[in-house]
């Protein structure tokens, strides 16, 4: 049976019917295709006035809600006044009314009794604890069905995103219409990845009224771009952890849709990378990002490794060759920054010389590291395959250590950081995630120091000029944000993903540094 599309759902839960009225209309613009109206958030309900007025102002169809407390909702009072009411909600001539599996056969009984064409029942039920197998999953929705429910609705509170796949599944072997999600940041890509697996809607919240666990509708529209995905559409991944702060999902899901790539790009926050990989053999999960703290571990979980990627020890992209599914590790991390770092130095001496350099940029130079991990192991490999003398801090010596003698460095205790004397004309580059959002105050060197600098780089891109790139900038040194490194290592994965696809630059860079 061929699903039909995945309709976007705003839960409404105003205090009073005329703030309803007002969020329908809110809905209706931010790209809702149907809202959701929880009567138990209503004060002073009233059903047959309060009803009759939704439903005389609708601008899209309507899901009734009298969701009770021990479901999570607000209604405490007497069950047969709530399933009066929504009872009332379906004779009125709502589009469609939800109810527990304790009313449900109540309710699906009268409503066909008096049932005339298309308003429609959804049986709902959470479930807590871990997410139950897949066979336990097929019982449960096959139990809610049997109420004689047209839709069925299970909520689930994963606890990990390898719970997931579960509900992949669910989604795509029922034959019954259904909405099945876990809510949180864990469960976000179950809502995002509904309309791949035939959900029957998502749900995004009005801007200004968040709902917790759920995306905005903006975000679902603009971000994700839920309506263009389809079953073919490809899934890239960030794993990394925490990954909130990437702003990944807002470059590539528009490049993707401006290249017209069926691939749709998530955020993918993993506990456990060993229980990653193991869950997501999926074909469908084509291609990962790969953020803090995992760009060195994923070594260890790729069939092959690139030989940058091999000797920097470290990806930052992985992708699965269809041909037979074996996972091939990147590094797009490292010529991006290096490169941006190499054309902001370039800038500066036709600025001042009034003609290119043919010298290599960063030859002779001393390049001052503060932070060992994958990220830092990317900008001490490139800067190295350039010519510079790289000079390692890391609160882990011992981390640090290893990367300075990797590239034939030099080791610094980071106690010594704010009073290292470097060389004229060096360049510091901090590869920590220190001063990200949202702890942009923080910054990884004293702003005594940084005068000391010809240019100081930041890997961090979230906020766009860091605490580090302002005090620089005052102390006279030339800034490199990590936004130029963040914008390059995603061109080079465009192309992976794409396998080969010419990312639009232009485009991209437009995107970064306008809409961000
Ligand atoms: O370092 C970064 C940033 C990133 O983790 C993100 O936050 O989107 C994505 C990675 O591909 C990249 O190497």
């Amino acid at each position: 049976m061929k699903k039909s599309s995945t309709m976007i759902c705003a839960p409404l839960m105003a205090e009073t019917i005329e703030k309803m009225v007002i969020q329908m209309h809110q809905a209706k613009a931010q790209g809702a295709d149907v809202v959701e109206i929880r009567l138990d958030c209503v004060l002073d309900f009233q059903p047959r006035n309060d009803l009759e007025t939704i439903l005389r102002n609708k601008p899209l169809p309507v899901i009734f809600v009298f969701r009770p407390k021990q479901d999570g909702g607000l209604y405490v009072g007497d069950q047969q006044a709530r399933v009066e009411a929504l009872h009332l909600a379906a004779e009125l001539g709502a589009d469609y009314v939800e109810c527990d599996l304790m009313v449900a056969s109540k309710l699906v009984e009268e409503n066909k009794i008096n049932r005339n064409g298309h308003r429609k029942i959804i049986v709902s039920s959470y479930v807590n604890g871990v997410t139950p197998s897949e066979e336990e999953l097929s019982q449960i929705v096959a139990s809610m069905q049997s109420t004689g429910a047209d839709i069925v609705k299970l909520v689930i509170n994963a606890a990990d995103i390898t719970e997931l796949p579960r509900i992949f599944h669910l989604l795509s072997c029922c034959q019954v219409p259904l909405i099945a999600y876990s809510s949180g940041e864990r469960g976000l890509i179950s809502q995002i990845l509904s309309p791949k697996y035939g959900g029957f809607l998502v749900y995004g919240s009005i801007e200004g009224d968040s709902v917790p666990g759920i995306p905005t509708l903006v975000n679902l529209r603009e971000a994700y771009k839920v309506h263009c995905i389809n079953e073919e559409t490809k899934v890239f991944g960030l794993v990394s952890k925490p990954v909130g702060h990437s702003k990944g999902p807002l470059l590539h899901n528009p490049v993707f849709r401006h290249s017209n790539f069926n691939g749709v790009y998530v955020p993918m926050l993993v506990d456990d990378l060993l229980k990653f990989f193991n869950v997501y053999p999926s074909p469908d999960f084509v291609g990962f990002s790969v953020g803090i703290p995992y760009k060195e571990a994923v070594i260890g979980f790729c069939d092959e490794v690139h030989p940058l990627a091999q000797s920097i020890a470290a990806a930052n992209t992985i992708i699965r060759r269809p041909s037979d599914g074996e996972l091939i590790g990147y590094n797009t991390d490292c010529e991006a920054a290096i490169t941006a770092i190499e054309d902001a130095l370039l800038k500066e001496h036709i600025s001042i010389n009034g003609k290119t350099s043919l010298s290599p940029p960063l030859n002779g130079k001393m390049f001052v590291l503060v932070g060992a991990g994958g990220a830092g192991r990317a900008l001490a490999f490139g800067a190295r395959s350039r010519g510079a003398h790289v000079v390692v801090f890391d609160i882990d010596y011992d981390r640090a250590k290893s990367l300075a003698c990797a590239v034939n460095g030099e080791v610094r205790r980071f106690e010594d950081l704010d009073k290292f004397q470097p060389k004229k004309g060096a360049i510091l580059a901090n590869a920590t995630p220190i001063g990200m959002h949202p702890s942009t105050d923080r910054i990884p060197v004293s702003d005594a120091s940084l005068g000391d600098y010809q240019l100081v780089f930041d890997s961090v891109y979230n906020p766009k000029k860091t605490r580090l790139l302002k005090e620089a900038e005052v102390a006279g040194a030339i800034v490199v944000s990590g936004v130029e490194m963040f914008l390059r290592q995603a061109v080079g994965q465009f192309n992976l993903f794409t396998d080969g696809q010419q990312a639009p630059v232009e485009f991209m860079r437009e995107i970064i540094w306008e809409k961000f």
